[in-house]
């Protein structure tokens, strides 16, 4: 895309100082951040949240939301004629669904805070030590970032610590929050927020409270989080196809739509993507799944060695058994004498990220994929909202994301602020309906050329002339036999295999509504996917394998669990005969990383958590 035309749809033609922000705020923009104008949704926005009202935006991924509402805050609260001090306490409060959002946004407002040392920033997050978190309250926090459980944690059992003040309360990714279960805290939150004398006690009794609620998509959910947390809001960024014709009123700035009636934002709505994304899709058989994901990331790394990629998984069982398998496989073995030294199928440094990893290990992920130029990531939906890694080139969606909105965000770790980038979603052929699920949503995708990519690698058998299958691809054929050898040979990743299998299949069967229909478990072959984990084994054997973990399971919990012997009988029973819980009631104890199997946002009965 030309320069110019990229300008034109990303930043708006006028600079920060004419929002209304501070001069020292606008020079620390451009001379520390390199911001030279505030991009459309920051221009339409930003003078509205100084206006004091409560303001709901949703703009595409990758627009620039978080400066939208870090901007105007520190410029109210850099105003005030009496320095803040740390012992007012906590003056505005960012809630985010994730450790990893909540370390990227404290960095952006450590950089934008840079001139004001007065303002503290901070954060609190499940992961991290209580106490440290604790001494860092105690002593005032003037701008903290939270995820909602260890916010709630605070505010029941950290009497230092001070809120009295607390004049913003902003949701940033507002549909993640709720999606991931939190709806629950986040009544409490607001309840104890609530309560707490705010007038007399502020330092400014023009404003008592603002709320804010930000994302690039917006559903049912978060009707009611809005509904709840809302005075009178803006709108921004939502249009007719967002929004029930009840619900809006006229205009009050530009394109910002002003309501006093109850928000209610439809299902159906189209959303936003950059103009810059190419989005594509690839019907690969179920069988031949892990030939061609090796296949299109060879391709990409060899088309360009330096560059980075995210491959997104429906659950942390599979992150950890392709990560070990891209790690380790040296490709074609009937290529090869034993002797001869192979070298490694992808040469790409490759990381992985998933909620079941340590908080330390998640942390280090998200830095060094920040940091690096090249790198290969293999993730679960955790790195799919709001996270900002520069210049990645392409996102592949190995596992379908269920509901449209989960895609959206995916593919927005790509095409940023402008920036190239290109989508690659895998499908089953028969999962294709998903994209007429997508097209509701105003997502049109082309079809990748899979027999091309495929016919440009060598192969020890005749090319055949007449192309019969992709399951009978010459090249498919090779690469997925010695994928098969290297598990047999393996017996560390053959067990992570087959654990991701059965997560792998569990997942599947807890897509929600409607998509029950497109990925119907019973339309499985069992044994295609097996193969689709490099597994020779059918899966009554894998099966069956899995039941004998279960019995040896059951049978140390008995041992222990004498008292809830019952109780805990049924649900081995029901473990037993399926060899995997879909239950509501195993499913809730899954939620926040307590189960090695996620799929969170898929899950039967809607209990959720870590991902
Ligand atoms: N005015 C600006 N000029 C240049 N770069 C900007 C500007 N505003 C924000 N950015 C940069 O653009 C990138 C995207 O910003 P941000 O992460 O806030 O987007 P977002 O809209 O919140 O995306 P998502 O919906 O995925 O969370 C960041 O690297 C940010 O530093």
């Amino acid at each position: 895309m030309a320069e110019g035309k990229k300008s034109k749809e990303i930043f708006a033609s006028c600079d920060f100082v004419s929002l209304g922000l501070h001069p020292v705020l606008c020079d620390q923009l451009r001379d520390r951040m390199g911001f030279k104008a505030p991009t459309l949704v920051q221009a339409e926005a930003i003078p509205v949240i100084l206006s004091g009202r409560h303001v709901l935006v949703n703009a595409a991924t990758g627009t620039g939301k978080t400066l939208t509402y870090l901007a105007p805050v520190i410029h109210q609260l850099q105003k005030y004629d009496t320095k803040i001090q740390r012992s007012d306490g906590t003056f505005a409060l960012v809630i985010v669904p994730t450790h990893e959002l909540c370390m990227q946004v404290y960095e952006n407002l450590h950089n934008l805070l840079h001139r004001f040392h007065w303002i503290v920033p901070g954060y609190i997050m499940g992961g991290e030590n209580r106490s440290k978190e604790k001494a860092r309250l105690r002593k005032g926090i003037s701008i903290l970032v939270a995820t909602p459980g260890r916010l709630l944690d605070h505010l029941k059992h950290t009497s230092s610590f001070v809120f009295k003040n607390l004049r913003w309360i902003i949701f940033d990714e507002a549909d993640r929050i709720l999606e991931l279960g939190f709806g629950k805290e986040i009544e409490e939150i607001l309840d104890i927020l609530g309560s707490r004398p705010l007038l007399s006690e502020s330092k400014d009794a023009e404003f008592v409270r603002q709320n804010l609620l930000l994302s690039a998509t917006l559903n049912e959910k978060v009707n009611h989080l809005a509904n709840i947390s809302l005075d009178n809001p803006v709108m921004i960024g939502l249009d007719d196809s967002k929004m029930q014709p009840s619900s809006k009123q006229g205009a009050l700035f530009d394109n910002a739509i002003e309501t006093s009636a109850k928000l209610s934002v439809t299902s159906n709505a189209e959303y936003q993507f950059p103009a810059q994304l190419n989005q594509r899709y690839v019907k690969v058989p179920c069988g031949s799944r892990l030939v061609v994901l090796l296949s299109v990331l060879k391709n990409l790394f060899t088309r360009e060695a330096s560059q980075k990629i995210v491959v997104f998984f429906s659950t942390c069982d599979a992150v950890d058994f392709h990560y070990a398998l891209i790690s380790q496989f040296h490709g074609l073995s009937n290529f090869h004498s034993d002797t001869e030294t192979r070298e490694l199928f992808m040469k790409c440094n490759i990381l992985r990220l998933h909620g079941n990893m340590k908080h330390e290990d998640r942390v280090k992920t998200f830095n060094a994929f920040k940091t690096v130029k090249s790198s290969l990531l293999l993730s679960t939906d955790v790195s799919a909202r709001g996270l900002d890694f520069p210049k990645v080139r392409c996102i592949i969606q190995y596992d379908s994301p269920g509901e449209a909105t989960e895609y959206v965000h995916r593919v927005g770790r790509t095409a940023r602020l402008g920036e190239k980038g290109d989508s690659l979603l895998f499908l089953q052929p028969i999962e294709v309906d998903y994209l007429e699920e997508l097209k509701k949503h105003g997502v049109i995708l082309t079809e990748y050329p899979l027999v091309k990519l495929l016919d440009g690698f060598p192969s020890k058998h005749r090319r055949l002339k007449k192309f019969v299958s992709i399951e009978m691809h010459p090249w498919v054929l090779d690469l997925q036999k010695s994928l098969e050898a290297f598990i047999f040979g393996e017996a560390k990743i053959k067990k992570l295999a087959q654990n991701a299998f059965c997560s792998w299949v569990r997942a599947y069967s807890a897509h929600r509504g409607d998509l029950k229909s497109i990925f119907m478990v019973k339309k499985l072959h069992l044994g295609h996917v097996a193969k689709s984990f490099a597994l020779k084994e059918q899966p009554s054997l894998v099966g069956r394998s899995a039941q004998k973990k279960h019995t040896e399971k059951r049978k140390r919990t008995h041992k222990l669990m004498d008292g809830l012997k019952k109780k805990r009988k049924m649900v081995n029973q029901e473990e037993l005969k399926y060899g995997w819980m879909i239950n509501g009631k195993a499913a809730s104890s899954w939620r926040r990383g307590k189960s090695s199997h996620v799929n969170f946002g898929l899950m039967t009965g809607g209990k959720d958590g870590e991902i």
